[in-house]
C-alpha cells in the first residue's frame, strides 16, 4: 500500500501521524510512505529524523479576522493544491490521510479532487478550521472524542482514537527514567506545556522551584525549546534543586511517560491520548488561546470522569501548582483511583482501528 500522510505545525498533529506510520510499518513491511508538510513547521525536523520521505509545500493558515493576509493565503492555497496534485500524481498513493494543521488543507483537498481515497484524523473534541473545511470532500473522518461527531457529516465519522495511544504502550519506564536523568526510586512528576512549551506554566514552575526542592518526589520539567535558555538562567539564579531535571524537549516521550506517576501539562489532545492510554493521573492547565477553547473541552472530558484535575490558567500560580501536585502525588489512594479512571478512557488499539479503516477504504476503491 502506498500512503501519503500530511499533518503539521505542532507536535499534536505530527506525532499521531508518525505513530500511525510506525504501527503500519510493523504490520505491513511493504507499505510505502510519503509525508507532505511545510518547511517551517516542526514536521520538517521530526519527520526526516524518522527516515520517512518528506516533501514540502508552501502554505500559511487563515486568520480568523478579515485581512489582506487572507487574500494571500487563498492564492497560496491554490498554489498548494497545484503543487500537491503534482506530488500526488508522481507518488500515486492508494490513500491520503491528513492529521490536522493547515498544511493538510491543500494536500487532502487535491487528493479528493484526484479521486484518491481520503481520511482526516481529528484529535480534538472541537475541530479546527482546516478539518471542518475538508470534511465536505473526504471519504472518512476519524475522531478521538465522541463530542467531535456533532461538527461533521455523521455518515463519514468513525471513532478510532489517536494512534499515539497505541505507540506509548509496552515501553520500559526504567529505561525512560534513566534516559531523562531521573532516579528509579522516587515518585516522578512530569511538567510540560505541550510540544512547544507554555510561558504561564514556565513562570509558575520557576517560582515554585525552591518549594519543589523540599518535596519527597522528583520533577522532570520540559520547558519547550524556545523557552529553555531563559528558564535555565532563572533556575540557576535560584539554585537549581537536585530533584528537578530541566530539559528543553525530549524525543523519547513514550518511554519517559512509562516511568511517570503524574503529568502536569496543557490539554492538547495528543498528550491526553497518551496519558489515558497509559492510565497516568494528570493536572491539566488548558491553553485558553486555542480555537473555540477546545483544550478546556478536551480537559473536561477527563476531569468529568475523575481521570484528571483541572487547573484553569487564571488560577495557575506557584502555590496552586504545588498544591495540585501534592494533593495527588502524596496520596497513594488518589493516585490509584485516578489511574483506573484515566485508563478507562484510553484507546490503546487506536492505530489498529485507523489502519483497518484505511484498508477498508482502499478495498472499496478497488471494487
Ligand atoms: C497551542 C495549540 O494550538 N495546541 C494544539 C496542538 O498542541 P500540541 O502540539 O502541544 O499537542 P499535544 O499536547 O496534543 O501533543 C504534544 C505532543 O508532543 C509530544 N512531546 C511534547 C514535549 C516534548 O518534549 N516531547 C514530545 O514528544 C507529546 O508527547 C505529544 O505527543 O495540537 C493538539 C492536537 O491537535 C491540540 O489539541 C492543541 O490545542
Amino acid at each position: 500500500m502506498k500512503i501519503v500522510v500530511s499533518g503539521g505545525g505542532t507536535g499534536g498533529h505530527i506525532y499521531p501521524a508518525l505513530a500511525l506510520i510506525r504501527e503500519i510499518q510493523k504490520e505491513n513491511k511493504d507499505a510505502e510512505f510519503l509525508y507532505i508538510g511545510t518547511i517551517n513547521g516542526l514536521e520538517s525536523k521530526l519527520v526526516p529524523r524518522e527516515n520517512i520521505s518528506f516533501k514540502s509545500i508552501h502554505i500559511t493558515g487563515f486568520k480568523r479576522k478579515l485581512s489582506f493576509e487572507n487574500v494571500k493565503t487563498i492564492f497560496r492555497f491554490l498554489k498548494g493544491v497545484t503543487d500537491s496534485k503534482r506530488i500526488l500524481k508522481e507518488f500515486k498513493p492508494d490513500i491520503v490521510i491528513g492529521t490536522g494543521g493547515y498544511v493538510c488543507g491543500p494536500v487532502v483537498y487535491a487528493a479528493a479532487k484526484l479521486r484518491i481515497p481520503t481520511i482526516i484524523h481529528e484529535q480534538n473534541s472541537v475541530p479546527g478550521l482546516t478539518n471542518k473545511f475538508l470534511s465536505r470532500y473526504v471519504n472518512k473522518i476519524a475522531i478521538c472524542f465522541e463530542e467531535a461527531k456533532n461538527y461533521f457529516p455523521g455518515d463519514k465519522v468513525v471513532f478510532t482514537g489517536n494512534p499515539r495511544a497505541s505507540e506509548v504502550i509496552g515501553k520500559d519506564g526504567i529505561k525512560g527514567r534513566l534516559s531523562a536523568g531521573l532516579s528509579t526510586t522516587m515518585p516522578a512528576v512530569l511538567i510540560f506545556g505541550g510540544s512547544r512549551g507554555a510561558r504561564p506554566i514556565n513562570e509558575a514552575v520557576v517560582k515554585a522551584l525552591s518549594e519543589l526542592a523540599e518535596k519527597p518526589y522528583q520533577v522532570l520539567y520540559i520547558t519547550g525549546d524556545v523557552h529553555y535558555e531563559a528558564v535555565k538562567k532563572e533556575a540557576e539564579l535560584i539554585g537549581s534543586p537536585k530533584n528537578v531535571v530541566i530539559k528543553p524537549f525530549i524525543h523519547n516521550m513514550p518511554e519517559v511517560l512509562a516511568g511517570i506517576d503524574l503529568v502536569v501539562s496543557r490539554a492538547g489532545a495528543t498528550t491526553l491520548a497518551e496519558i489515558t492510554s497509559l492510565g497516568i493521573p494528570s493536572v491539566l492547565v488548558p491553553s485558553p488561546y486555542v480555537t473555540n477553547n477546545h483544550q478546556e473541552k478536551n480537559a473536561r472530558s477527563l476531569s468529568n470522569h475523575g481521570a484528571a484535575e483541572l487547573l484553569l490558567e487564571k488560577d495557575l500560580n506557584s502555590k496552586s501548582l504545588v498544591n495540585s501536585i501534592d494533593q495527588i502525588l502524596l496520596n497513594n489512594e488518589i493516585v490509584k483511583e485516578m489511574r483506573v479512571k484515566a485508563k478507562k478512557i484510553g484507546v490503546p488499539d487506536s492505530a489498529e482501528k485507523l489502519y483497518a479503516l484505511m484498508r477498508q477504504l482502499v478495498k472499496e476503491k478497488q471494487k
